[in-house]
């Protein structure tokens, strides 16, 4: 299989629904390899549900949704092998050292000796955990926990990354580096990321193209720049005329959602400051 193909991911024509209830109506869309898509849209859209599916969590009810060539229908543990998830609840174990809770996952996938070794000794790196390898999780930084979760959702070297809410809680300087971290592995790796997140900025400053699920339905998939140009009088970059602000992204989820943003806390909420330098 080639590299391309190793992380694209195709959503065909895909409906989920709960007894009467369609929660995705035919949502369709495709992510090139090295691409990073976020996925933005109001409470009970349908972003959950549909990551779930496509992480091979909850059965389709209808359509398909194929993974590096591999398809969630007919081979959902192919599937597993081949992505990584970070949870939007931060879930290591606080109770066990950085590198043992690596090293569980590791294990779990199945990762021999001397692989899940360089694996963790790369990641602890890629992450700039090394000097905390040996530290319990309770005592790390919100920041730092959640850099050692995206170590572990990459620990079988994925080519596709699925991150729900990436940064949510973590305060201003952490979430900074985490885009930092997710910018370089993308670019460094070519690894595939497909994001949820509720943070305009978050999405502006890590994705590629962007998609807007409203009601269960893909209402729009772009660029931000040519999400912005879409919006009536929408205006970007040097196009805009003195005196007049740029369009704004929570502009256009407002003009494809009818709804203003919900969980605005770039402050972030109890994870606390990095600890470190
Ligand atoms: N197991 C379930 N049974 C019944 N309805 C469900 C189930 N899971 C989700 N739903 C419904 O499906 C719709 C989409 O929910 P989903 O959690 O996917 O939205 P979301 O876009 O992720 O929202 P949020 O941003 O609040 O996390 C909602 O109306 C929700 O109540």
């Amino acid at each position: 299989m080639s590299r391309v193909e190793a992380g694209s991911i195709q959503v065909e024509r895909v409906v989920k629904r709960f007894g009467d209830f369609e929660a995705v109506r035919g949502v369709s869309f495709g992510v090139g390899s090295g691409e990073v898509l976020g996925l933005l849209g109001p409470n009970g859209a349908g972003k959950s549900t549909l990551i779930r599916m496509m992480t091979a969590l909850l059965p389709i009810t209808e359509g398909e949704v194929v993974i590096g060539g591999c398809s969630v229908r007919t081979d959902p543990d192919g599937v597993r092998r081949r992505i990584g998830v970070l949870p939007q609840a931060m879930t290591s174990d606080t109770d066990l050292t950085v590198e043992e809770n690596l090293s569980i996952y590791a294990k779990l996938y199945g990762l021999e000796a001397p692989r899940r070794r360089r694996s963790m000794e790369e990641l602890l790196e890629a992450v700039d955990l090394v000097h905390k390898r040996k530290a319990m999780v309770r005592t790390l930084s919100g920041g730092m926990r959640r850099r050692l979760e995206i170590a572990r959702g990459l620990i079988h070297s994925p080519r596709v990354f699925f991150l729900d809410e990436p940064t949510t809680g973590l305060d201003p300087v952490s979430r900074v580096r985490v885009w930092d971290l997710l910018k370089r592995l993308n670019r460094e790796h070519g690894i595939t990321m497909l994001l949820s997140t509720h943070h305009m900025d978050e999405a502006d400053a890590l994705c590629g193209r962007i998609a807007i699920v409203d009601q269960g339905t893909l209402v729009a998939l772009d660029t931000s720049e040519n999400l912005k140009r879409s919006v009536p009088g929408g205006r970007v970059g040097e196009e805009v005329s003195p005196g007049r602000k740029p369009t704004t992204l929570d502009d256009v989820f407002v003009h494809f959602t009818g709804h203003v943003i919900s969980g605005k806390d770039p402050g972030g909420s109890g994870a606390g400051p990095e600890e470190e330098a």
